[in-house]
């Protein structure tokens, strides 16, 4: 569990990061949005003291961070930034184990935890001789996410880990990620400026602005109800609908009767409800019939269901 409890960053003259609080339970995932120089990776970098903060007060499990030393701060706490900061002449075994060797783990042991990791991230074990340069932007995030995972920390510190990717390689390391944070029950702090990835990620949502928090919450409580309209606006103002519907997979909306085989278009299960919706415009239709992964029917999807359900959860 992650702490702050009123605390504020200067740098010289200017508040960076004014009087925060905010409490990261184990295993949540935690996103801080907000305009840029809002304050989120001084935030961030005052969890692994890569910032001292000025005032207040951060615990890890109630304890303060000062008190950590910080070869346990390492071990505890995984960094991972957009840049990927990997080092250009070490190969991508090499950057994945950085943390393992200044730990003064034992050879094999690193090797190891190397291949465990390539696998894990869906790297193939040829890369792992392979330099930073002759990696694509995807592939590179995957080694910074894996140097990051490497002495199996329990909390992952991520600052736009998938900036300057394209949107479906971007997609894919989320999926992969959320994926990933529901097996080994990490507690993540992630920072993002884009909306539609802060919402499918986050279990709590933070809104940052000038340095404050100015509102947090689960992704639907923050759109149904935004603070203000700086919040509102942020998180997309009348796309608010589409974006709540993106929450939604159309299996919990459906209902589940056998519908007459042949009927069309369709639509998958797991598809979100703003999908559907723009099925439902695309093929002009208020129907939709619902299909497993085999592609066998279970269901039908109206647009009245989906309307009143989207806003009556
Ligand atoms: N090392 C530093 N020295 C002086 N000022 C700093 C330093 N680091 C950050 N700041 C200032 O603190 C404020 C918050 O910066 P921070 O990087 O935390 O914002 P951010 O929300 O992460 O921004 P962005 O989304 O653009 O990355 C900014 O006004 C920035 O100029």
């Amino acid at each position: 569990m992650i702490e702050l409890f009123d605390v504020t960053r200067r740098f010289g003259d200017e508040t960076a990061v004014d009087r925060i609080s905010l409490r990261v339970e184990r295993g949540e995932f935690c996103v801080l949005v907000g305009t840029s120089g809002c304050g989120k990776s001084t935030t961030l970098r005052m969890i692994n003291r890569l910032i001292e903060h000025s005032e207040g007060e951060i615990h890890l499990d109630g304890q303060p961070i000062r008190d950590f030393p910080e070869d346990q701060l390492r071990r505890r706490i995984g960094y991972a930034i957009q840049s990927t900061g990997l080092f250009p002449h070490w190969t991508v075994a090499r950057n994945i184990g950085l943390v393992p060797r200044l730990l003064q783990w034992s050879g094999s042991r690193i090797q190891d935890r190397v291949e465990a990791l390539m696998a894990l991230l869906g790297l193939p074990p040829e890369f792992a001789h392979k330099y930073p340069h002759q990696l694509s932007g995807g592939q590179a995030q995957r080694v910074g996410v894996a140097r990051a995972l490497a002495a199996d920390p329990d909390i992952l510190l991520m600052d736009e880990p998938f900036g300057a990717l394209d949107p479906i390689t971007r997609q894919t390391l989320q999926v992969e990620l959320r994926d990933l944070q529901d097996r080994l029950d990490k507690t993540i702090v992630f920072v993002t400026h884009d909306m539609d990835e802060a919402l499918a990620l986050a279990d709590r949502l933070v809104v940052m602005h000038e340095g404050r928090i100015v509102q947090q919450g689960s992704p639907i409580e923050l759109l149904r109800a935004p603070a203000d309209d700086f919040v509102a606006s942020l998180l997309g103002g009348d796309d608010r609908g589409l974006k709540e519907a993106a929450l939604v997979r159309v299996g919990e909306r459906m209902q589940p009767i056998t519908p007459k085989v042949g009927e069309a278009p369709w639509v998958s299960r797991e598809a979100t409800l703003n999908q559907a919706l723009s099925l439902m415009l695309w093929h002009q239709t208020r129907h939709l019939l619902v299909v497993d992964d085999a592609d066998a029917p279970v269901g039908r999807l109206s647009l009245d269901a989906l309307l009143q359900k989207a806003h009556h959860e």
